[in-house]
């Protein structure tokens, strides 16, 4: 068991261990609330939704639900407004508890109707997928998704805990499992050369190295939290492949999933880093072969062109400037603007 203390504009504990869900119940009696909502998706509710709800009542709640279809497609306006609707429905107030069951996709939206119902009410997230144990759940970034781009109506909204149970992982498809471990290549190569290391010999469903894995990426993560909750510098980091990852999701119609887009997203930045002289070349050559070694693809999908014009809605342009994360070396990164032209340089050295 571990415990990962997150001091940001609120403050709240990450609780890393294997079978814990069943203690649901006891820590969203810590966060206190007049009545408990589980938001999850279609495929996480009917394995752990039942169990989550007989804590939550066995601690005291009377206990909602939302269920919605799984997958990216769902995060969007019309999923968040139904869940909302169904939070009015239950008789929610501004006391209530969400409950965020699920990944990624459950956690961002589900976080982001806690953040705005009756303008905010609390949310205690439970990870379900790597990647929402690595990265997702902590932090308080909650969104939806418009056709136009990903996470382009949200909040930031710290949850009131993060419970994580690594047993439930057991249960993960091997797709979606290779997802986190992009997510966490990242947390590597961003800030961490021996995580990244570590991931060199790739992680694999049931491996021994998983709670340390993910303890090490939400620890990172907590550092730069703390650092810049509001994303005004230091945060924009955990970005490192997002601004190309995002527009390959987008292109792809949402059909390339958030971490292989972003695994292919940071061994093109990579590359690009490595030929404006910014890193070594053998450390882009890692990052490339890091990624293809959980069969990722280090290789645009898409034409330069293309990924070039999807990623202008990337929320860190700012005017005509464009702040891309970059690598300095393995366990190294910085901001890089560029004006846009040079940004466009930028993608086609990505794509070459
Ligand atoms: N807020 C943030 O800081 C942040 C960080 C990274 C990614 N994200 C977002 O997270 C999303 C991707 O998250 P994701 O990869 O978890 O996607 P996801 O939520 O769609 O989950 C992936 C799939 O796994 C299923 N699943 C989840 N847990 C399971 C379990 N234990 N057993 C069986 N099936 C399970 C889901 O139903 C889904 O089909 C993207 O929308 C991305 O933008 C947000
Ligand atoms: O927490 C953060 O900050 C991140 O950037 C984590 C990313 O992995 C995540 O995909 C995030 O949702 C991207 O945020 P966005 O604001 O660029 O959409
Ligand atoms: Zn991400």
């Amino acid at each position: 068991m571990s415990t990962v203390r997150v001091k940001a504009s609120t403050a709240y504990d990450v609780l890393i261990d294997e079978y814990s869900i069943d203690e649901a119940g006891a820590v969203a009696a810590s966060i206190g609330g007049d009545a408990a909502f589980v938001v999850s998706d279609s495929n996480v509710a009917p394995l752990y939704l039942g169990r989550v709800k007989r804590s939550l009542a066995a601690s005291g709640f009377s206990v909602g639900e939302f269920v919605f279809p799984a997958g990216e497609a769902s995060k969007n306006l019309s999923t968040y407004g139904s869940c909302l609707q169904a939070m009015a429905e239950a008789g929610l107030t501004r006391s209530s508890l969400v409950v965020a069951l699920g990944g990624g996709v459950t956690g961002d939206m589900a976080g982001f109707a806690a953040a705005t119902y009756m303008r905010g009410c609390r949310c205690l997230q439970i990870p379900t997928s790597l990647l929402a144990c690595v990265d997702s759940s902590v932090g308080g970034k909650t969104a939806v998704d418009l056709p136009q781009g990903k996470n382009l109506v949200g909040a930031f909204f710290q949850p009131s805990a993060v419970l994580i149970d690594t047993a439930t992982l057991a249960t993960l498809a091997p797709h979606f499992f290779t997802d986190g471990c992009a997510e966490a290549i990242k947390y590597g190569a961003i800030a961490d050369a021996d995580l990244f290391s570590l991931l060199e010999t790739p992680l694999v469903p049931g491996d021994a190295r998983l709670a340390r894995v993910i303890t090490r990426c939400v620890a990172i993560k907590r550092d730069i939290v703390q650092a810049d909750e509001r994303e005004r510098g230091a945060r924009m980091l955990l970005n490192f492949g997002h601004t190309l990852g995002h527009a390959i999701e987008r292109e792809s119609g949402f059909e390339i999933t958030h971490g292989f887009a972003v695994a292919s997203g940071m061994a093109m930045a990579a590359r690009a880093c490595a030929k404006r002289g910014l890193c070594e070349a053998a450390d882009a050559a890692r990052v490339a072969s890091a990624v293809e070694a959980y069969g990722m693809s280090a290789r645009a999908p898409f034409s330069a062109e293309r990924l070039y014009e999807a990623a202008l809605a990337d929320k860190k342009r700012a005017g005509g400037v464009m702040n891309v994360a970059a690598m300095e070396g393995i366990g190294r990164a910085c901001m890089l603007p560029l004006d846009l032209q040079d940004f466009s340089r930028f993608v086609r050295e990505a794509c070459s």
